[in-house]
């Protein structure tokens, strides 16, 4: 728990950078990046095009057009670590939805949104005002993270909106209408990645105990009149299975690639971006890549994402399947939980190494 730890903060008192700073008691430049981690590139400026994956090609294409799409899904997977998808099923106004749902969130009063607040640093669900003040790693941005449950929707609805039933209602169907298909999509990716690595299907989708180890999140950068000093979110691998993200038009979302460079992705409505996560990469014994990932900010407009993180079980230790230990590829990540994953990473402030404490010989760079 953060609130009360011992930090001098008050229940009552700032403990993020989003609030700290709109409360007064942070400036713009306390935000401000030194050295490697200053934004390099704009938010507008876009690289290589990521590759992608037709789905509807895959489920029900001819034998070569889903041959050919598991093909560049897998290549991807590898290289990249990030892909797009096109032809999903999911419509573009299920996710719109969530995202004007997700901006009245954001724009209610500060303390309001606190009701929802987050106190738990390490498995933390609903609002976060920025990153922990204790941090050295001050985030531009606010966070509302969701328990993609019954109980968990029904619970931050209640919490957010207490006197309005209804929006209560609305924003649970909008949530849900986007959030239920995601997760069949993500575990259809994540089985569709395992067989083309020569594994049976459900190998690690079978480790799926709730949906509860899934999470969706929305993230919301202000406007920030110093983009090229300051970022939303700092350079991370994300944690879980695969993330499946949608992010509005006004770009920001930057990719590094293998060879140190930073690729700008291109904001598209037709297409969902999918990134493998940290578990994915640990149990593929590094063959999937989870690639380092930041959002820049930019002066016109504030920015909106959403994303869902496809999480398999949380405290069972996880093994990666001796199918993929070779002589020339041997074991390179020990048994692990995804929890204590999450522990290190949070505790460690998130560093940019992805799952490389994970691994038997930490000093290993080679993936
Ligand atoms: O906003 C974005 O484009 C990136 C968000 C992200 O990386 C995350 O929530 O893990
Ligand atoms: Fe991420």
């Amino acid at each position: 728990m953060l609130a009360g730890d011992g930090d001098g903060e008050s229940a009552s008192g700032p403990l993020f950078t989003m609030q700290a700073y709109f409360e007064g008691h942070m400036k713009m430049k306390d935000f401000a990046r030194t050295g490697k981690e200053r934004p390099t590139i704009p938010h507008d400026v876009f690289g290589q095009t990521l590759p992608v994956v037709d789905i509807a090609a895959i489920r029900e294409g001819s034998v070569e057009e889903r041959q050919a799409n598991v093909a560049t899904m897998l290549e991807a997977a590898k290289s990249w670590g990030f892909f797009r998808i096109a032809n999903h099923g999911i419509p573009l106004e299920v996710v719109k939805q969530v995202e004007a749902d997700g901006k009245e969130f954001f724009a209610l009063p500060m303390e309001r949104k606190m009701r929802v607040r987050s106190s738990d640093v390490v498995n933390f669900f609903g609002y976060t005002a920025g990153s922990p003040i204790k941090w050295k790693s001050k985030w531009w941005l606010e966070g509302l993270q969701l328990k993609v449950t019954e109980n968990g929707l029904d619970d931050l609805v209640a919490q957010a909106y207490p006197d309005e039933p209804d929006h209560a209602a609305r924003f649970k169907k909008d949530l849900t209408a986007f959030f239920t298909p995601v997760h069949e999509l993500s575990r259809f990716l994540v089985e569709e990645l395992t067989e083309a690595l020569g594994l049976t299907r459900d190998t690690f989708t079978r480790h799926e105990v709730t949906q509860m180890n899934s999470t969706g999140r929305m993230n919301h950068y202000p406007v920030c009149s110093d983009p090229d000093s300051v970022l939303g979110i700092p350079a991370h691998g994300d944690i879980q299975m695969t993330s499946i993200l949608y992010q509005d038009g006004a770009g920001g979302l930057q990719v590094l690639k293998d060879d140190g460079q930073w690729v700008g992705i291109r904001p598209e409505e037709s297409t969902l971006v999918v990134n493998i996560g940290d578990t994915f990469m640990a149990l593929t014994n590094g063959i999937l890549r989870s690639a380092v990932h930041r959002a820049v900010l930019n002066s016109k407009k504030d920015r909106y994402s959403t994303v869902y993180f496809y999480g398999i079980d949380n405290t069972t230790t996880l093994t990666v399947p001796p199918e993929l230990v070779t002589e020339e590829h041997p074991l390179k990540y020990r048994p692990f939980t995804v929890q204590e994953h999450r522990k290190y990473l949070m505790e460690n402030e998130i560093p940019l190494h992805g799952p490389r404490h994970l691994q038997i010989d930490p000093d290993d760079a080679t993936s």
